[in-house]
């Protein structure tokens, strides 16, 4: 009987990467909109400053005005995709889309974020955003039913860190912390707006036993990271990329760790990390020089986003792709990813629990064994193993 070795894993292909059970943490509803549903939209609503008027071209244009390497520069696209989300029927349209999109890109789980604050304009109230969004989301989870997918959404709300309503927003979080909202965030311009500004709202949530994450280690280093865990309690960072500003790696590539380093990897703190924005705001040069590799060998709790799909032209599964280039990975670092972003979501354990347990593991199990029956599959006497 012959028996041959068995093989290295092989990286998996985009369409398996796509037809994988994916988590994601971190994505902003007004960094998503399709660029077809902001033209309409803009017609609609009679915005006239949208900068292309064709959806492949206003596409393009996001991506290049968010490649600018600065995160003040990046975060001036937004103006367009806010100016037309001020409308519950664009609300309710622009998160169903998100959905749908998540869906059919193989997410299973989904924490969506957006800043309530930033869609009063036209005269909605904040309960009223809230409720939109909600609804727009339960009707995406619907459609994605229809079309044979499953994904769940939750929302976490937003205050923006330059402004002065996050209390208000947290409360906002709270009040709808049993109708879809799992949580809160506060994002903008790091530099020079340190979140202990808004210690009133994390003391209020941490006092309700809510749960937030907040942006921190994107544009700015460890000291914000230390404020955001140490000051304000954060349960995950946004970003927190620059952690690795507190490891030295030797020639040899032992890696040590400084007292925040050790601190977030003991504690399993999450980051959340999103590698393509990061590139375009200049937190890491390439994909193959992200942190993300460095991070993952020591095993800290590192989950994969995409920050804004349309700003990054990107998907959880294009993120996924980019990183199997840069680093050769396999199904079961994906897998790993993903079990961990499900162990660090925000929703209740025992749901996290049966989504790790009944969804995502015999996912990645059916894909793994997909080899097995293809035509071409080796018959008896040979034993491999693949990825
Ligand atoms: O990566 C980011 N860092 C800081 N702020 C961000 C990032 N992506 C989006 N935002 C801001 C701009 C949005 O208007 C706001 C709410 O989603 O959050
Ligand atoms: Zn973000």
């Amino acid at each position: 009987m012959t028996s041959q070795l068995p093989t290295a894993p092989k990286p998996p292909t985009a369409d398996q990467i796509r037809r994988a059970p994916k988590v994601l943490l971190h994505d902003h509803l007004d960094g998503g909109p399709r660029p077809g549903t902001l033209i309409e939209l803009a017609g609609e609503t009679g915005y006239q400053g949208l900068p292309e008027t064709e959806a492949d071209k206003l596409g393009h244009w996001f991506r290049e005005a968010s490649d600018s390497g600065s995160l003040e520069r990046y975060l001036d696209t937004f103006t367009h995709t806010n100016a037309v989300m001020q409308t519950r029927e664009a609300l309710v349209r622009v998160a169903a889309e998100c959905a749908e999109d998540l869906a059919e890109d193989g997410v299973v789980y989904a924490e969506v974020r957006y800043a309530p604050e930033l869609h009063l304009a036209a005269g909605l109230g904040l309960e009223e955003v809230v409720e939109a969004v909600n609804e727009g989301f339960r009707l995406g989870e619907r459609r994605a039913r229809e079309n044979g997918h499953r994904i769940r959404v939750g929302t976490l709300l937003t205050a923006m860190r330059h402004a002065a309503r996050s209390l208000e927003v947290a409360q906002l979080a709270n009040r709808h912390r049993d109708s879809g909202v799992v949580g809160f965030d506060i994002a903008g311009a790091e530099a020079g707006h340190p979140p202990t500004r808004h210690l009133d709202a994390f003391d209020y949530l941490r006092h309700e036993n809510n749960h937030f994450t907040i942006h921190a280690g994107e544009a700015f280093g460890l000291p914000s990271i230390w404020e955001a865990l140490q000051r304000c309690g954060a349960d995950r960072l946004g970003h927190g990329v620059r952690i690795v500003d507190d490891i030295t790696v030797a020639e040899d590539g032992t890696a040590t760790l400084g007292r925040l380093a050790s601190y977030v990897r003991d504690k399993r703190v999450p980051l959340e990390l999103c590698p393509t924005s990061n590139l375009q705001t200049g937190a890491a040069a390439s994909y193959a020089e992200h942190p993300v590799d460095l991070l993952r060998r020591l095993r800290f709790r590192v989950t994969v986003n995409t920050d804004n799909r349309l700003m990054s032209g990107t998907s959880v599964s294009r993120e996924f792709e980019r990183l199997t280039e840069a680093f050769g990975y396999t199904l079961d670092d994906i897998a790993w990813f993903t079990v961990n972003a499900m162990k660090s979501a925000f929703i209740p354990f025992n749901e996290r629990l049966a989504l790790i347990n009944d969804v995502i593991k015999p996912g990645y199990a059916a894909l793994k064994s997909e080899w097995l029956f293809t035509e071409t599959a080796p018959t008896s006497g040979s034993v491999s193993s693949r990825g």
